[in-house]
């Protein structure tokens, strides 16, 4: 009999989207190959590319937006008309999302630090449609560019605060509450709006004597400051993945 990683795994058929405009979208697949090869499930798992409002099919079940630049890759969805079908695709129950650094201020609702083009103000010259959007799917401020400009860009142990719920018995990484986090130009959560946010990890600056909330669950949509797919570690990524059969479940 097969491992089963995943409870009543077998023959089942997962459809992950990688939102591919910019960042480390390749990473990002091989990533999530890896991962479900460490799971030891029986599941098929097929990544697909969106680029196009037609790819957000609805027997899509999984989809990732990763990192880049936010006001660009809004811009990118606005233009080809993907940011209503985006919205529709993520709010069908049973569909998952996981937005990395940049998907983790496109999901935000509200951000601090905007660049012009960013959010719209009242005076604001600029014709609308040029303006970048948010989806606003987590009960979140985010800060861009919170730790400072791409040279201050840095690597760091995070502390993971749930578990990931990754079985002892895989190769997904170590067990231990901290994972390799690298931080590009990253954003940082500043605060929760909603009780439904989980905190699932934070930075701990002991020069600054804070800790900086840099990944965060609600329902079915998780963001992550840091760039997990750019590391060795696949309990992210097993995460989501393990986050999809559950919503497929209950769906
Ligand atoms: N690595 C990243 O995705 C950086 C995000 C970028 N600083 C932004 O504001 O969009």
């Amino acid at each position: 009999m097969p491992p089963s990683g995943l409870n009543g795994s077998q023959n089942k058929h997962i459809k992950v989207g990688i939102l591919e405009v910019q960042g480390a979208f390749q990473e990002h697949k091989v990533a999530l190959m890896r991962a479900n090869q460490c799971l030891q499930t029986t599941i098929k798992l097929e990544v697909m590319e969106v680029r196009h409002p037609d790819h957000l099919s609805p027997d899509m079940d999984g989809l990732i937006i990763p990192g880049g630049e936010s006001t660009t890759i809004s811009l990118f969805l606005k233009r080809n008309n993907m940011e209503e079908p985006l919205r529709n695709w993520i709010q069908t129950k049973g569909h998952v999302v996981w937005g990395t650094c940049a998907g983790m201020i496109l999901l935000s609702k509200c951000t601090e630090n905007q660049k012009d083009g960013g959010q719209p103000t009242k005076n604001s010259p600029m014709p609308i449609e040029l303006f970048s959007f948010q989806l606003g799917m987590l009960d979140t401020v985010v800060s861009r560019n919170f730790f400072g400009r791409q040279v201050q860009s840095f690597e760091a142990q995070v502390t993971i605060k749930a578990p990931l719920l990754i079985p002892s018995n895989t190769q997904t990484g170590t067990s231990d509450s901290k994972c390799h986090g690298v931080f590009i130009r990253a954003p940082a959560v500043l605060k929760t709006t909603s009780s439904e946010i989980q905190v699932l990890a934070v930075l701990e600056r002991p020069e600054q004597k804070d800790s900086v909330i840099v990944a965060v669950q609600q329902g079915d949509v998780i963001a992550t400051a840091f760039h997990p797919e750019l590391t060795d570690d696949l309990r992210w990524h097993s995460y989501f993945l393990k986050m999809i059969e559950k919503a497929k479940e209950q769906a």
